[in-house]
């Protein structure tokens, strides 16, 4: 059955989390009074359309139901997860958490999306404080994986726990913070670096602009793939993280920074900032910046995934969880009719993968066809251990025809037949469909090889049933439209 999560405040915040549910396949219900709230809704979720479908190489499951009901009780009734996003103010969240305890499920979560409070302040005058729970996201909601998990000790013993499969359910990285204090885990650092910002412009030491490229040219890009202590730590040396200490340790005790104090945001201060920032990035609207800002973080979190590194973990372990559902087979046994060509992709545009043409680039229909061989390879048995004990499969022609275009988000499958595989060879064909579009079809040769030698071999035992199951049930099909053709024979 399709799981419900109800969307308490449908703002920035709660409209990243309404893309997130609801393209992860769950039914969202959105409750905000601001008549606004459901045309930033249907925005932030066009964005993500265009972003998070492609961001794993796997499909996502079918989207869920979208709705808008007037009241907090219909919104709320029969959903397995609440996820509170109004202003940060104390009373406000407080006071809504009664109106939503009267008629949420008793075994379902109230999350809230607080930036600052505690569990404990949440739940000061809740009837139920077992439901209550801090699950704080960072923007966009619909892209950045982390999630801090806030219980306190009148927070359900097992909350926690089903707090976690839920996020990871939809592609998320629940981190549990262990104590409660305001502004758990990461706000505090942003916090730090924030104040430090903030004295930098005051004192006319650094503008806005020039700030963001101290971060966004140097420490910026190593934060968001080894993070501090892990970043550090390669600082040291071959002397690691002891000796880095040792170096850099006594350098907190010098006026490097400001630490604590705040400066006051008298209304100079913040013209001032205010109109660097214009100078900064007024060029650019809101919604450009969003832009640009998917393009950057879907291209990042993209590369992360092929080294299996940090939040890339993150995109392949959905991709596991995604697999089976999207119809592609994990092993040569889950081919459910050899007769039949294979699914050995199902997966979304990439924004990364957009030309100057609008469109998915030529470069990235050989990258499928590359995916639908690899899957075909490991369906067959030639999966990493194999590699790794020494053979594997070259490609040595390729044939693509390109006959349709498609954009940013679209849905990809990739269907698989194997014209013939025996002696040292792999013969496939690839159709590239979109929907009922036929975008592109290629015919690939691939040849055995032994990776010590660099030479071809004949196809070891497994390999060869394998494929001679396929070939055989195969060969009742009638031949592809275009099997063997060569450049020209069309025109
Ligand atoms: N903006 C950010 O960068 C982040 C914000 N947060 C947290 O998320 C929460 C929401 O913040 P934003 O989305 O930025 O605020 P926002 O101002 O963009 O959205 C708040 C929404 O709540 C609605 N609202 C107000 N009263 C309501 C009520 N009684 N019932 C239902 N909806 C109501 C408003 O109409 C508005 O659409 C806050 O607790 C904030 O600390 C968390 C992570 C990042
Ligand atoms: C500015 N902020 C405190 C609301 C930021 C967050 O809570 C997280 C984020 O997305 O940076």
């Amino acid at each position: 059955m399709t799981r419900t999560a109800a969307i308490i405040g449908g703002g920035v915040i709660g409209a990243g989390w309404a893309a997130r549910f609801l393209l992860n396949g769950w039914n969202v219900r959105v409750f905000d009074p601001e008549p606004s709230a459901r045309e930033r809704v249907h925005a932030v979720l066009d964005a993500a359309r265009l972003a998070l479908p492609g961001l794993g190489d796997v499909a996502l499951p079918p989207e869920g139901e979208l709705s808008f009901p007037g009241l907090i009780s219909e919104s709320v009734r029969g959903a397995e997860w609440v996820q509170e996003s109004v202003p940060e103010r104390i009373e406000l969240k407080q006071k809504i958490y009664q109106a939503i305890q009267l008629h949420m499920e008793e075994d379902a979560i109230l999350a809230s999306s607080t930036s600052g409070f505690t569990p404990t302040e949440l739940q000061v005058s809740s009837a139920s404080p077992g439901q209550i729970i801090v699950a704080h996201p960072f923007n966009p909601v619909y892209l950045l994986p982390l999630v801090e998990l806030v219980a306190s000790d009148r927070t359900a013993p097992d909350l926690v726990a089903r707090a976690q499969d839920t996020l990871n359910a939809i592609g998320m990285f629940p981190l549990t913070v262990r104590a409660e204090v305001p502004a758990h885990v990461a706000d505090r650092l942003l916090e730090a670096v924030w104040r430090e910002a903030l004295w930098l412009v005051k004192d006319g030491v650094a503008t806005t602009g020039e700030i963001d490229d101290a971060i966004r040219m140097g420490f910026g890009l190593r934060w968001a793939q080894m993070g501090l202590f892990e970043t550090y730590r390669i600082a040291g040396g071959d002397g690691g993280m002891e000796h880095f200490l040792g170096q850099f340790g006594p350098a907190l005790k010098w006026p490097w920074t400001k630490l604590t104090d705040v400066p006051e945001m008298d209304a100079e201060l913040v013209r001032n900032i205010a109109s660097q920032s214009d100078t900064q990035s007024g060029a650019l609207s809101i919604r450009e910046l969003e832009a640009q800002r998917d393009r950057n973080l879907t291209g990042f979190l993209r590369v992360l995934g092929q080294q299996g590194w940090g939040a890339g973990n993150v995109l392949r372990a959905a991709d596991d969880r995604n697999l089976s559902a999207a119809g592609v087979p994990a092993t040569f046994d889950d081919i459910a009719d050899p007769a039949a060509p294979t699914r050995t992709v199902h997966r979304a545009v990439p924004l990364d993968w957009l030309d100057y043409n609008g469109h998915m680039t030529e470069a990235r229909y050989l990258h499928v066809f590359g995916d639908a061989t690899d899957r075909m390879m490991t369906l067959i048995g030639c999966d990493r251990d194999y590699i790794a004990a020494g053979k594997s499969f070259f490609t040595v022609e390729t044939h693509i025809r390109h006959l349709d275009e498609v954009t940013a988000g679209a849905p990809l499958v990739v269907d698989t037949r194997v014209i013939a595989g025996g002696g040292k060879k792999m013969h496939l064909w690839h159709e590239l469909r979109s929907g009922d579009r036929l975008l592109a079809t290629a015919e690939h040769m691939l040849l055995h090889v032994d990776l010590k030698t660099r030479r071809s071999v004949a196809l070891t035992q497994v390999l060869a049933e394998r494929l001679g199951v396929l070939v055989k049930a195969q060969s009742r099909l009638p031949a592809p439209e275009g099997l063997s053709r060569a450049i020209g024979d069309a025109l």
